[in-house]
């Protein structure tokens, strides 16, 4: 059974341009993994005789707050896994919030099927781990499903955030954080939602519908796509003479306002459920007011 032990590096991503030093192929241990934290990084030993797949790692200290304060003093940072696709610019306006204090919590890990994606060098960049979920068919690299809820426990993941991330979450995930999982998404849901509703192809119909008005909607994630309860949402007017792409610029900067202030909440435990299971916010300023 092979066993790999190795320090934290300067982000390496399989395909990454110049590695500075490749870390090994690292193989999951079925029985689990160990997890030992120096004062700025993360050692993880694995040893597996199943799955082989990347564990590309980073210095920790990426994910720590400006202040360098590992915990506020009111209540403990909370840990964040993002989900992510593409371009990453919710992740990035999730991360900078961690960064600068507003979000009490600490992306501590980016999961991702596209290793390549602009989301994934963010994560390089700033120093916080990364793992690919689903396994590329065409390659060996990722984690099944049951790994990826290892993994996830393993870092400590006690949110998990969908930014832009373009495959279904398993039912074993759904059922390993339950009222745990956020996603966004680029319309006012439940109108244009579903399978095939991602990206332009949203504002595209959108538009071809003549609706007047669009918008973002937090959702938490249950089975199916975006059927999950609805959080929070932003009203975005539609022009006459929109193109989804100048719909998709408007509605992509509500969404990081939204999504921030969701996190936000999230992380300070100002989500209540109403009794017939609507999930809402508390306000920060004034806790009689919910929204
Ligand atoms: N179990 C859940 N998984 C995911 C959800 C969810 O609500 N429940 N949300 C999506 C995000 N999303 C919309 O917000 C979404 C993403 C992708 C698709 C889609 O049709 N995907 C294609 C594949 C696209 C590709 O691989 O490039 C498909 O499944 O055919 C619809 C909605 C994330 N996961
Ligand atoms: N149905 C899922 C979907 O379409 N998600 C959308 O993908 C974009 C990702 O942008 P980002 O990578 O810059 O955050 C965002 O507009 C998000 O709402």
């Amino acid at each position: 059974m092979e066993s790999a032990r190795m320090g934290l590096a300067p982000g390496l991503c399989p395909g990454s341009a110049q590695p500075s030093r490749r870390i090994p192929l690292l193989r999951l241990n079925p029985r689990g993994v160990g997890l030992s934290r120096t004062a700025c990084e993360v050692e993880l030993h694995y040893q597996s005789s199943r799955a082989s797949w990347k564990m590309l790692k980073c210095k920790s200290s990426g994910s720590q707050s400006e202040g360098g304060q590992e915990e506020d003093d009111a209540s403990p940072r909370k840990k964040l896994a993002v989900f992510v696709s593409g371009g990453g610019s919710n992740f990035r306006s999730i991360h900078v919030a961690t960064v600068r204090g507003s979000v009490n919590g600490d992306v501590v890990l980016l999961v991702t099927d596209k290793p390549d994606c602009g989301g994934a060098q963010h994560a390089r960049d700033h120093g916080i781990p990364l793992v690919i979920y689903p396994k590329a068919k065409s390659s060996s690299e990722g984690l099944s499903p049951d790994e990826l809820v290892t993994t996830l426990r393993e870092f400590g993941v006690e949110f998990i955030l969908l930014a832009g991330y373009l495959k279904l979450i398993p039912t074993e995930l759904i059922q390993a954080y339950p009222r745990s999982i956020l996603n966004i998404h680029p319309s006012l849901l439940p109108a244009f939602g579903g399978k095939g509703f991602y990206g332009l192809r949203v504002h595209t119909a959108v538009i071809a519908s003549g609706a007047r008005y669009s918008g973002a909607t937090i959702h938490f994630v249950d089975e199916h796509y975006d059927t999950g309860r609805i959080l929070a949402q932003r009203v975005v007017p539609v022009l006459a003479d929109d193109t989804p792409e100048r719909l998709a610029g408007r509605v992509l900067s509500e969404e990081h306002k939204l999504y921030t202030q969701a996190v936000e909440a999230l992380c300070e435990g100002r989500i209540s459920w109403r009794d017939d299971g609507v999930p809402l916010i508390q306000s920060r300023d004034d806790p009689d007011e919910y929204s």
